[in-house]
């Protein structure tokens, strides 16, 4: 199988990079600090860590939305110079436009990259089919529940066949159980694409439920202080794997280095107080 990329390069790199934002009393906040990752094609990698560590940060660098201070961002060996057509995005809030049709929603992401509109209706009702959301294609989004949003969401992302997926807590504010619907849906939606995906989260049991491997970061500036191998088989649904011994075994493992960071991070919020 061809990975997209030239070469064996990874479908996404980070080698040495550090980010300082500047604050605005003139001051420098480092945000990232030599952070090395590599996520392999069509590989799903979870990243956690404490609160404000910096791991939306990491995944505006990968965007392309920003820049690095120092050190190299790259997508399939290529460094990244601005936004790609081949990186997608979910974040907590939904980025649904509230006056178009969940139909037009769908649509709006390949017309806007030159699909013709039939093609684009096309499209955009074959994802709307597989997110289980036909019935609902004319309805405006505030006409929806939190997570038929979410599928919207995901229909638009998918419709756009990104090659790099990149999610910013994307279910948090749903209840438990349409989080574990969503998760089983999103496990499908990537199972039957190649992409890879960063997916950032507080939850460690949702980080173990979806990744073949999970990132700890450090408390702030964030870098990467270890990475777990999931070890659970696939095809997965999240309520079910959560019982298996492997689950506990590495949430147990995982949660030793995280809960160290939480921590830090805890104190030094109460030293600075
Ligand atoms: N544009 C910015 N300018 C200045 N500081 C920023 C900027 N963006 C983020 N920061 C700071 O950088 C640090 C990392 O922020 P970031 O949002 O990446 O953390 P996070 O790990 O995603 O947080 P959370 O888990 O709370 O969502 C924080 O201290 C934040 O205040």
């Amino acid at each position: 199988m061809d990975s997209g990329s030239p070469g064996d390069a990874p479908a996404i790199e980070l080698r040495g990079v550090s980010k300082v934002f500047r604050t605005p009393s003139g001051g420098a906040h480092p945000a990232v600090r030599d952070l090395d990752l590599a996520v392999g094609p069509s590989e799903f990698v979870a990243v956690v860590g404490p609160t404000g560590c910096g791991k939306s940060t990491v995944l505006t660098l990968v965007s392309g939305l920003d820049e690095p201070t120092e050190g190299d961002v790259l997508i399939g060996g290529e460094p990244v110079t601005g936004i790609r057509p081949e990186v997608g995005f979910v974040f907590q809030q939904d980025a649904v436009f509230p006056w178009r049709t969940v139909l037009s929603n769908v649509m709006a992401g390949p017309r806007f990259r030159g699909v013709p509109k039939a093609r684009a209706r096309e499209r955009a009702r074959d994802w709307l089919a597989r997110v289980g959301l036909t019935a609902f294609e004319d309805r405006y989004p505030h006409q929806l529940s939190g997570g038929q949003r979410k599928r919207v969401a995901l229909a638009q992302t998918f419709v756009g066949d990104p090659r790099i997926l990149l999610m910013d807590e994307p279910f948090s504010a749903l209840d438990v159980q349409t989080r574990a619907l969503m998760s089983d849906e999103l496990l499908e939606l990537w199972g039957g694409s190649a992409a890879s995906v960063v997916f950032v989260t507080h939850d460690l049991e949702e980080a173990i439920s979806l990744a073949d491997r999970v990132v700890v970061m450090t408390a702030g500036p964030a870098t990467v202080k270890k990475i777990f191998p999931v070890g659970l088989p696939r095809p997965r649904k999240v309520e079910a794997v959560r019982l298996e011994a492997r689950f506990v075994e590495i949430h147990r493992e995982i949660w030793t280095s995280l809960g160290e960071e939480v921590r830090i991070t805890r104190e030094r919020g109460t030293h600075a107080a």
